[in-house]
């Protein structure tokens, strides 16, 4: 069921195919009922959110219904254990610990002639973070999107979620929310709580950003509303990258790859190997962990579809092909995986040595979870404090500086056809002697 491949040609056609698989043409369908939700919840607010959630999620709501109530809020710490909570509290703690590490600070620097340059940070008025709901809970991913906005200092955070079932939510997500300091709750999911964030409804606020992770038809929403409102990345469908040497385990990494594989039948789990023998027993004990797996047949449509074991000639070859595919998650199964790293160049986090499952990363580490797929990775990062900021220039000149520069800015307006631009240093400068370049 988990396919081998020895040939290289084809370990890329088969790479490829599966890192585009959120872009291909199977998601032509997906992103027509996508753009149609926008359309509609833009156009219609509430009610076409209301719509959307009785259709996709079989679901019926009134308005008042969307945001959850404070008694909500208050009964979910009676619902969950003292060791569950002890858990999200541990969580908070050490994600809010890593990402206390960098928070970019505002700067200037001082230059000749009273020129004083610089960045200034500040955050987002209002942020949106979609929790997703469809085929798990998570709130794990309340406390990796909201810990980091709150860090950033964000006045307003804004959170959806799928309703859940018989319109009750699952209570550690609404315990991690309160917990990560989430300021309000609205139980919408999918592309319709993307499009709720971005263009505002009656009971929803618009935001200026959406953070969070997502099935296909968030993912494509974020996409389609990106310059609305900002996003964090494509954050989508979960995947895992393990390059094994023999000495790996493969019940270990078996369950690694099952271990993304459940999230989702978009899901992929790939071992790049240079043992065919541990690629045939990886192989062997997918298929035994699977037999009796409480989620298997979502976790075997993604093995197959999207599973791939590729026996390489060396770890280098699987460096490359690794780089190719820039995977969300890089599990580094070998001896030395320092003397490995440097050959790396693009996954979302990379996870070094056989004692680390790329579980610990998903819930307390501290370093994000929430990370770019699909080969974003190429040019985008994890989510952060920073993801949650912007920053503007800061630039003062005296008017020696000015004058110093004058002519340099005269010449370079002329060459681009621009007088006013010209104008606006000269009339501040002329009469004040010869400018210098
Ligand atoms: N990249 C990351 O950082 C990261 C982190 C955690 C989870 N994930 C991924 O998040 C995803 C979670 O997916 P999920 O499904 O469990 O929850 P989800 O909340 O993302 O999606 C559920 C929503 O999808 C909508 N939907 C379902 N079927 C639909 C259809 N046919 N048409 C239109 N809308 C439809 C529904 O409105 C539903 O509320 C998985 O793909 C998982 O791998 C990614
Ligand atoms: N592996 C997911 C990111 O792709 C994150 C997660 C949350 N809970 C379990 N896993
Ligand atoms: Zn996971």
């Amino acid at each position: 069921m988990l396919r081998i491949i020895t040939q290289w040609v084809e370990a890329q056609a088969e790479l490829r195919r599966i890192c585009d698989r959120t872009h291909d043409e199977l998601v032509v369908h997906k992103e027509a009922t996508v753009r149609e939700v926008l359309q509609a919840v833009k156009r219609k607010g509430d009610k076409a959110v209301l719509h959307y959630t009785a259709e996709f999620d079989r679901m019926t709501l009134n308005a008042e219904e969307l945001r959850v109530s404070g008694a909500e809020l208050d009964a979910a710490y009676q619902q969950v254990s003292k060791e569950l909570l002890n858990a999200i509290r541990t969580a908070c703690k050490q994600v809010e610990a890593f990402h206390r590490q960098r928070v970019p600070k505002s700067w200037v620097q001082f230059g000749d002639d009273e020129v004083v340059l610089g960045k200034r940070y500040t955050a987002v008025d209002r942020a949106g973070i979609y929790i997703p709901g469809g085929q798990a809970s998570y709130p794990s991913s309340v406390i990796m999107n909201a810990v980091p906005a709150k860090v950033a200092k964000v006045p307003r955070l804004v959170m959806c979620t799928p309703p859940g079932q018989e319109k009750k939510m699952n209570p550690a997500v609404l315990v991690a929310a309160q917990e990560a300091g989430v300021d309000e709750i609205y139980r919408v999911g999918g592309a319709q709580a993307i499009a709720a964030l971005a263009y505002g409804t009656e009971t929803i606020p618009k935001v200026d950003l959406i953070t969070g992770p997502g099935n296909i038809y968030v993912t494509l929403a974020k996409k389609l509303v990106y310059g609305t409102v900002g996003i964090d990345s494509l954050a989508g469908p979960s995947e895992v990258l393990i390059i094994a040497d023999g000495k790996a385990n493969p019940v270990h990494v078996a369950a690694d790859m099952l271990a993304q594989a459940e999230h989702d039948s978009m899901a992929s789990a790939i071992l790049l190997t240079a043992d065919s023998v541990l690629a045939r027993k990886v192989v062997a004990e997918v298929e035994r962990q699977l037999a009796n797996h409480p989620r298997r047949t979502l976790t075997e449509k993604a093995i197959v579809n999207y599973g791939l074991v590729v026996v390489v000639d060396s770890l280098k070859t699987a460096a490359e092909l690794s780089n190719e595919f820039a995977p969300e998650h890089l599990e580094l199964q070998v001896a030395d995986p320092w003397a490995l790293l440097p050959q790396i160049r693009h996954a979302g986090a990379i996870f070094l040595g056989y004692s680390t499952p790329e579980a610990v990363g998903d819930y307390l580490a501290g370093p994000n979870h929430t990370l770019p797929t699909s080969g974003a990775p190429r040019y985008a990062s994890p989510l952060c404090v920073e993801t949650f900021m912007k920053h503007s220039s800061l630039i003062e000149y005296s008017p020696t500086a000015l004058k110093k520069v004058a002519k340099a800015i005269n010449v370079l307006a002329e060459a681009e056809g621009l007088p006013s631009h010209a104008d606006s240093v000269r009339l501040r400068t002329e009469n004040q002697g010869d400018a210098e370049f």
